[in-house]
């Protein structure tokens, strides 16, 4: 019997089973590799504006504490359950593992939507979380840092309720701050700069010149809006499609992103920008296109679309978007279709999130330059071990993402004994 049910983390864990077979750990080790070490669950009762008291439930999963402090995002969604926490905490294990970072995973968040909550009552939600949290996290126990629905106001929030709590500024307790209150320069747009800078990457292993590309990016919040504008102005990709929760546009001869942009600071939505270039959402994903980046939620890729994606790099922005069955069919289709996976391709968050608690441990800050140069040499070379890998071992790029970073913790756990 689990607590953790649920299709997102079936997939976590059918992943997860993969990879144990493929490196032939023996079955009564891989409920302790799985498992999440712990899982904390409370009430953040909310006085809302017209009058009402509302209780919303938040989690938060830390999955494993062997190889330093837990690591991982805060999500704000209204279907939020435990099980899909739990899956994204482990999938931040592995990544963390593999990036080198001295981390293991935890993700948290709380079930409501915050496009329905007003800045006051988003604000008491975000304390009442933190409140709830202070007995389970610290800079050296669990550092949240954003995830979807969250940025850096509310780590903003986060960082006062527990620096209250302690009576002096704890700066390090979040990353993701903005950067007048301890927070990295670059943290906001690292994960998008990441998945831009691996897909450079892939272009060069596939031989083809970016400035030749398109590109079609689903989700156009931090890790798709970054992605979408770094492809274009610092790649030269040109980019044919868009989508968020409102709307999908499409367009085969490239998109006006200036006057995207401009849309975007004043509405904060796709929907109403133009309805001459609207698609199916559906549809959008299965356009021809060179690089596919879903940056946005879970399963999106199944194994009803996967056999018809018309890309040549499919870049996962947004943690678990594709399903072990369409992992089935992509790897049948490995020479037309090259897997950035997620665990490797938005690893460049939580990279910059480690640079930024390294940087308030000691008090001491790099420049955007800096920042970057160190995420690109932590991306490279971890990219360059996962293609390493699935070549010499023939297997995909997931299995082979997902081979290093378990094997890490697996290693880290034998060597401290049984029960850290
Ligand atoms: N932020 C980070 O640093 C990191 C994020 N990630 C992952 O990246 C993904 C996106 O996170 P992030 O950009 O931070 O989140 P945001 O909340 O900033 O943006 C989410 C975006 O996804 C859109 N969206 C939601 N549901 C759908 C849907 N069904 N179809 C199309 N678009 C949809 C939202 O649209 P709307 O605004 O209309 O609701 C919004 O544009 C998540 O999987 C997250 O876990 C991974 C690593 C780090
Ligand atoms: O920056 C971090 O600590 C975590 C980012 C995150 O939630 C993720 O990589 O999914």
């Amino acid at each position: 019997m689990t607590i953790y049910t649920g299709p997102v983390f079936e997939m976590a864990r059918r992943q997860f089973n993969l990879t144990a077979d493929h490196l032939e750990i023996p079955e009564d080790e891989r409920a302790r590799l799985l498992y999440p070490k712990r899982a904390v669950t409370v009430s953040v009762p909310i006085h809302m504006d017209d009058g009402r008291t509302e209780v919303f439930q938040g989690y938060r999963v830390q999955h494993h504490l062997t190889l330093g402090p837990t690591k991982g995002g805060t999500r704000f969604s209204a279907n939020l359950e435990v099980g899909e926490v739990a899956a994204l905490a482990i999938w931040m294990s592995w990544k963390c593992a593999l990036a080198g970072l001295p981390y293991g995973g935890a993700k948290g968040g709380v079930a409501c939507d915050p496009p329905r909550l007003s800045r006051r009552e988003l604000e008491a939600v975000s304390r009442r979380y933190m409140q709830e949290m202070i007995p389970f996290v610290s800079p050296q126990t669990d550092v949240m840092a954003p995830d979807m629905g969250t940025d850096e106001q509310v780590m903003a929030w986060f960082m006062d309720t527990y620096s209250m709590h302690e009576g002096h500024s704890v700066n390090e307790i979040v990353t993701g701050k903005p950067v007048a209150l301890g927070g990295t320069e670059g943290r906001r747009e690292a994960t998008g700069r990441g998945v831009a800078h691996l897909v450079g990457r892939a272009c060069s292993l596939l031989e083809i010149k970016p400035q030749d590309c398109t590109a079609v990016i689903q989700g156009f919040g931090n890790v798709g809006s970054v992605t979408t504008y770094t492809l274009a102005r610092q790649y030269g990709v040109k980019i044919v499609g868009i989508s968020d929760h409102t709307a999908a546009i499409h367009d085969a001869s490239g998109l006006p992103l200036e006057a995207i942009e401009a849309h975007m600071r004043r509405h904060g939505v796709l929907a109403g920008f133009t309805s001459q270039m609207g698609i199916d959402p559906h549809q959008l994903l299965l356009q021809p296109c060179d690089i596919l980046a879903p940056c946005a939620v879970e399963r999106v890729i199944d194994e009803t679309n996967a056999g018809r994606l018309r890309c040549r790099i499919l870049a996962e922005g947004a943690n678990g978007p594709t399903t072990p069955a369409a992992d089935e069919i992509l790897a049948q289709r490995q020479d037309e279709v090259f897997v950035i996976p997620d665990i490797l391709c938005n690893s460049g968050g939580v990279i910059v999130s480690y640079f930024e608690w390294v940087q308030d441990l000691q008090r001491l800050f790099w420049s955007e330059t800096e920042v970057n140069e160190k995420l690109y040499q932590l991306l490279d070379q971890a990219f360059t071990r996962v293609v390493g890998y699935a070549g010499s071992n023939g297997v995909s790029m997931r299995n082979a993402a997902m081979a290093i970073g378990v094997q890490k913790v697996r290693a880290g756990k034998t060597l401290r004994g049984l029960f850290p």
